[in-house]
């Protein structure tokens, strides 16, 4: 079967770094989570807020009343509490935004592990730097010279891996709706520009920077946001403003904008991996401030 013989390494089925199997080491599982339903009362104002009497917060466990979710927290709320999440990154190019990740992710700032990069350029330089870590890699989707897996084996191999988030960083092929339906509200992109602007078809790259600096817009800036079938379309996480200088050609507005794509990326896959995504009742996801609960971002 298939994925057998690119378990055991067969390239030619897409699997690159065949030290690693795809089964992984069992995590030690964690005491089961306390679940604790909210119930919250979203004020009318533009800004989201708590009244008083919603909000109880003891010495050890932070109970805010939220009807929109359960969020599984342990007591203390402590991150060695929350299990470690393992992750799936997918590039196309040089990795930058997979690297700083990677780097946060073994300072322990991101409470996750990178399991496995998929890439439809094996060569890439984000795929070089994963075999240097010893991160299997995985072609997908599946080229014309038979390389790279199907979009139901993708599925099955990321299962074998666990995977609970996919985080895609300049990977420029549109994701089946396969994989989008098998992780429902798990899948993050980062675009270079303040979506809906400047994005969908057409719009990686450079081609990105490029279309700011024409259009005259005086502040740009990266998007993070849930995939769904449309490129860029998703529910928008979190964004950051970058100034658009009068001077700007397209490499050195790509330069600011992706300094801060790297802390933005860092921040957001840091929140997702310690359940502080919250889900509005209008469907509009929101960061649960580590410092003080009752705040979003
Ligand atoms: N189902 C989804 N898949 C992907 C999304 C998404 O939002 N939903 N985001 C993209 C990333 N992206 C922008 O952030 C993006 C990437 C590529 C393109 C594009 O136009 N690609 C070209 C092909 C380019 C190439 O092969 O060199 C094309 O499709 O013609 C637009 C936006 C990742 N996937
Ligand atoms: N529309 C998708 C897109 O344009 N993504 C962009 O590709 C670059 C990848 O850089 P990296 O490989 O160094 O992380 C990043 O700027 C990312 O925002």
């Amino acid at each position: 079967m298939e994925i057998q013989s690119s378990i055991f390494g067969i390239s030619s089925f897409g699997i690159h770094n065949p030290k690693t199997p795809f089964f992984p080491s069992k995590a030690t599982p964690l005491s089961a989570p306390k679940q604790v339903l909210f119930k919250t009362h979203f004020s009318l104002s533009s800004n989201l807020s708590f009244t008083k009497q919603t909000l109880k917060v003891s010495a050890s466990v932070a109970k805010v009343e939220c009807e929109i979710g359960t969020i599984n927290i342990f007591e203390d709320g402590l991150k060695r509490k929350i299990r470690k999440k393992n992750l799936a990154v997918f590039v196309s190019g040089g990795g930058s935004n997979f690297k700083s990740l990677h780097e946060a992710t073994v300072n322990g700032f991101i409470h996750g592990d990178i399991s496995v990069l998929v890439t439809n350029k094996p060569d890439c330089g984000g795929a070089e730097f994963a075999r240097d870590k010893g991160i299997p890699v995985i072609s997908f989707p599946k080229l014309k010279d038979g390389s790279g897996l199907s979009s139901h084996v993708l599925v099955t191999a990321l299962r074998s891996y666990k995977v609970d988030f996919i985080l895609l960083a300049g990977f420029l092929k549109l994701l089946p709706a396969e994989l989008i339906k098998a992780y429902p509200r798990s899948i993050l992109n980062i675009h270079p520009s303040l979506l809906p602007a400047f994005g969908g078809k057409g719009y990686y790259g450079m081609k990105v920077h490029e279309a700011v600096i024409a259009s005259g817009a005086r502040y740009s800036g990266p998007t993070i946001h849930y995939v769904d079938e449309e490129y860029d379309r998703g529910r928008i996480l979190a964004q950051r403003i970058v100034p658009v200088l009068a001077n700007d050609t397209a490499e050195e507005l790509a330069g600011r904008v992706l300094h801060e794509e790297h802390k933005l990326y860092q921040e957001v896959v840091a929140a997702l991996c310690e359940d502080r995504i919250i889900w509005r009742e209008d469907g509009v996801p929101l960061i649960q401030c580590k410092e003080n609960p009752n705040l979003y971002m």
